[in-house]
């Protein structure tokens, strides 16, 4: 029997490797972590992550094939294939602070993996780390060989949270990098017999490692392009009347545009973009092409205006201050369907609203009081560590009340800001959203959900991002 384990079992490891079970039955898998809480709740009925389909696809292997365990030695040691899927955080001390990866975790798995194996293994790359990265593992792995033969592959992961299983079940490539050399061609040959359960051939690309490496970091690099760039739009929208929407449609209907990933928001969250491209700048620096680094870097500074561009136009909306005022936010997560806050366009659009005094009653279906908490007092980057090594949350903070119901949240508000575009919020009662706030009432829709002109029909002062705007606001000062 074919034996698999993955060190980390976090949003990738976990799910990841539960379609693997589940899909191939006569291969054993095994999830190991250094953090027995994460491990205790994969191991229970309320899993460590929210993600649609999940629980069904461990239900039907857990116990079967598809373990999870803290002892980590024991289970790499028995290992045919090794996946690493630990975090590979933006560093914030000492060289490259800022940009480059830390690949702290990544190396002492690494050097794990060297001291425990007794026999030869795939040692695969899961996380996404930068180009380059497995010549430097190869090193601490065959420098501390005992003749055992390690072969490494880039196998870097495609999914996207809240859709997390359906990418997984049915993805547009999976990718496998390896060298080229009789031993790198035979274990994507291994590893590329695990994807076939399920994955067409023609959907499983083969390259070289630097190749799989790279093309991790440049597709969410083109990816988050194309966010900020319909951003861009909208911004230019605002100031002349034309509809972002209308544009995106209209030039997603070009087949060499494509439609998909052209919605306008307050900006891009979640643990990869941000972290991935900043990573690639640093790269792209350090191999002297500061041209190239500077393009990039431009897709993070357009995605930091457009969440200051929010909070402005909020600010600047009621009278020039929120200090004392009562504002919902509706929504915390980066993006629907998840519980996930990492990078959250949420923390920063709440940092700048406390920064002016105002009073957040914040709600969201799938965030705890205690995690948003804690991203309002974290430091940036701190976020991205095993989380027996993030900062603890804070008893209180007096400006910030974390509630369990939107209508809650709303009750006496002067204002509301939709940060995640959960469908409940779609289908609120607005009516009676309306009558229960503060006059005027003001809504501020950082995802384009609620549909303006029957809001405005209500008597709301309604602003949605990229879209003609009304009355009240255009007599504001310019906040661009
Ligand atoms: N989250 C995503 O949607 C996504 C998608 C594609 C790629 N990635 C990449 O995959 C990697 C993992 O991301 P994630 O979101 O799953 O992170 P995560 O924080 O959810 O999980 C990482 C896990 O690794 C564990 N860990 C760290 N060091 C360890 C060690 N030495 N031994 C055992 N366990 C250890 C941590 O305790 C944690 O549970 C990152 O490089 C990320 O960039 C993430
Ligand atoms: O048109 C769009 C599409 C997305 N977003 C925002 O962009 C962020 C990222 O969304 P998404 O890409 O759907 O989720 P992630 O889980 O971050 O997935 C991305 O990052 C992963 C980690 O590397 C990759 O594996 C995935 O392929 C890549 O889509 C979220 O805040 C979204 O709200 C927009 O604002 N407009």
């Amino acid at each position: 029997m074919v034996k698999i384990c993955c060190i980390g079992a976090g949003y990738v490891g976990g799910p990841t490797m539960a379609v693997i079970a589940l899909k191939c039955p006569e291969i054993e898998v095994v999830v190991v972590d250094i953090a027995a809480p994460r491990i205790n709740a994969w191991n229970s009925d309320h899993l460590p992550i929210y993600e649609p389909g999940l629980d069904d696809v461990v239900k039907q292997c857990r116990g079967k094939n598809l373990f999870f365990s803290t002892d980590v030695e024991k289970h790499v040691a028995e290992a045919d294939i090794v996946f690493v899927s630990v975090n590979t955080p933006t560093k914030t001390q000492g060289l490259g602070a800022g940009k480059a990866a830390d690949l702290t975790y990544w190396e002492s798995a690494a050097r794990m993996i060297a001291d425990v194996s007794k026999s030869d293994k795939i040692v695969v790359e899961k996380s996404t780390v930068p180009v380059k990265t497995a010549e430097a593992i190869e090193r601490i792995l065959t420098h501390n060989r005992k003749g055992i033969n390690f072969t490494i592959l880039s196998n870097p992961e495609f999914l996207a949270e809240g859709t997390a299983i359906a990418d997984l079940f049915k993805p547009d490539r999976v990718l496998i990098g390896g060298r080229e050399t009789p031993e790198g061609q035979k274990a994507i040959h291994s590893l590329k017999n695990v994807y076939a359960h399920w994955v067409p051939e023609d959907r499983i690309l083969c390259t070289n490692l630097w190749s799989a490496e790279l093309s991790k970091l440049a597709a969410n690099a083109f990816l988050a392009q194309r966010i900020s760039s319909v951003n861009a739009m909208s911004a230019l929208c605002e100031a002349t009347g034309a509809d972002v929407s209308q544009v995106s449609h209209s030039i997603g209907t070009d087949s060499r545009i494509g439609p998909k990933f052209l919605n306008a928001s307050v900006g891009f969250g979640g643990s990869c973009f941000q972290k991935d491209i900043l990573n690639l700048v640093y790269i792209c620096e350090c191999n002297g092409l500061p041209e190239v680094a500077n393009y990039w870097k431009q897709v993070i500074k357009v995605n930091d205006y457009q969440k200051m561009r929010f909070v402005n136009r909020v600010v600047s909306s009621m009278f020039n201050t929120v200090s004392g005022k009562k504002i919902a936010i509706l929504g915390f997560a980066f993006k629907k369907d998840t519980g996930d806050t990492r990078e959250t366009p949420a923390i920063d659009v709440c940092k700048g609203l406390l920064g002016d005094k105002a009073k957040l009653s914040i709600y969201d279906p799938q965030v705890t009081e205690d995690q948003i908490m804690r991203d309002l007092a974290m430091k940036k980057f701190d976020w991205d560590h095993p989380a027996h090594l993030q900062p603890l949350s804070p008893t209180s903070n007096k400006q910030v009340s974390v509630v369990w119901d939107a209508y809650e949240a709303i009750k006496d508000a002067h204002g509301i800001c939709i940060m995640t575009e959960w469908d409940e919020f779609k289908n609120l009662d607005y009516q009676k959203v309306y009558d229960s706030m503060q006059k005027p009432a003001f809504i501020f829709d950082g995802r384009n959900v609620v549909n303006v002109n029957k809001l405005r029909e209500i008597g709301f002062i309604v602003y949605s991002i990229g879209k003609p705007l009304d009355s009240w606001l255009k007599d504001m000062p310019a906040v661009a």
